[in-house]
């Protein structure tokens, strides 16, 4: 294993270079964002972050980030992501010519090719160098059905370099059956085995193994797309219905995320923690991730609220300048907007509770 140090990296001027993160719903894509950014050293990062859900949870755990962090909105993947894409990074470059490198976390049910194909395939290419393309793996969920989700197969198709984390989680000989799992998908694949995504830098950026000829047919199909946008603008329609457009970008089924929908929720008041944890332990299977900042009437300071498939953390921090509340993303399928804002209802302090407590 080549253990060279973040300060090792020297990085060629031929262009921004690259790296996108994939994989699946909570297999620790912002862990990996946040343990770049947090040994980059000399390394000057932008970062793109897309979210499935209205709130911006994301970025708010993002350790250290700065102005050069841009968030880009939700979407239909496939298409929406491509156009705010290439004025996302020309919005990175125009605030700071002094970048060194752009990385790009996609939602956990993003295909990454489409967002692949506007680097390779649009202006992008003239002055951006896709390096590789990451793909985290949570080694605890992962499975053979891959979830029903197109989206989760191709981030593995695609993955130049596989992160298999969350090792600390599963024994060695179902490390080695996955490891194999995923080489059935994925003929040699290069799989990393890791924990909190804790893989040296030296191995993730700049490492220049984005593959391209697997699909190069692809790319050169998207050149010539893009060419007869820029001929006839009219043809591309930035407005589209993402499930009835006629856009070019390659997609099929996982027009509608492969049925998973984000169900967001913000308060100005206080959970009570026992009530909460009586909510989670009656939460439906069908929310598959979750992830918020939470206020407790019992406690002064913010928890993080993490679940992920059957795992759920709840770690403290200080609210540090931002006012208490509540914001939580929940994502799954066949969710039920109004079941899940009653549970929540359940959570407070009754009337006869607060009036004790003053
Ligand atoms: N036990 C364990 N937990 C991990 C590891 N890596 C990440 N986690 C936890 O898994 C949860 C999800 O991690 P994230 O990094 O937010 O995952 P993500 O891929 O960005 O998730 P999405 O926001 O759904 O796209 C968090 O609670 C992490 O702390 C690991 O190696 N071991």
């Amino acid at each position: 294993m080549n253990n060279s140090s973040p300060s090792d990296l020297i990085i060629p001027k031929r262009g921004l270079p690259v790296t996108i993160i994939t994989g699946f719903l909570g297999s620790g894509k912002t862990t990996l964002l946040n343990h770049i950014l947090n040994n980059n050293q000399n390394l000057k990062i932008a970062v793109l972050v897309n979210e499935f859900g209205d709130i911006d949870i994301d970025s708010q755990l993002l350790t250290s980030v700065d102005q050069d962090m841009v968030q880009l909105s939700n979407g239909c993947i496939c298409c929406t992501i491509n156009d705010g894409l290439v004025e996302a990074v020309y919005n990175v470059l125009e605030k700071n010519q002094l970048i060194d490198y752009l990385v790009i976390e996609t939602t956990g049910i993003a295909d990454p090719l489409p967002i692949m194909l506007t680097f390779l395939g649009t202006e992008l290419r003239d002055f951006t160098h896709l390096d590789s393309v990451i793909t985290l793996v949570d080694a605890s969920e992962f499975t053979v059905d891959h979830f029903e989700s197109e989206a989760e197969l191709k981030q593995i198709i695609y993955g130049d370099i596989i992160l298999l984390n969350k090792s600390d989680l599963v024994n060695p000989d179902s490390l080695y059956q996955l490891e194999f799992q995923i080489n059935e998908i994925k003929e040699n694949a290069r799989i990393v085995r890791c924990q909190n995504a804790k893989v040296p830098l030296g191995l993730l950026l700049d490492v220049g193994c984005n593959y391209k000829d697997i699909y190069q047919g692809l790319i050169e199909e998207e050149i010539e797309q893009n060419q007869r946008d820029q001929e006839d603008p009219e043809h591309h329609d930035h407005g589209h219905d993402r499930h009835n457009h006629e856009h070019h970008h390659h997609h099929s089924s996982h027009l509608d995320n492969d049925g998973f929908i984000s169900i967001s929720y913000y308060s100005h008041r206080p959970f009570l923690l026992a009530e909460f944890q009586n909510f989670l332990e009656n939460l439906s299977g069908n929310v598959f991730r979750a992830k918020g900042l939470l206020w407790f009437l019992d406690s002064p300071n913010k928890y993080i609220f993490q679940l992920s498939g059957k795992r759920c953390t709840l770690e403290v921090e200080e609210w540090q300048g931002s006012a208490p509340g509540n914001q939580i993303v929940f994502i799954g399928r066949d969710l039920n907007r109004d079941d899940l804002y009653q549970q929540l209802e359940l959570c407070y302090p009754s009337p006869a509770t607060l009036a004790n407590l003053t």
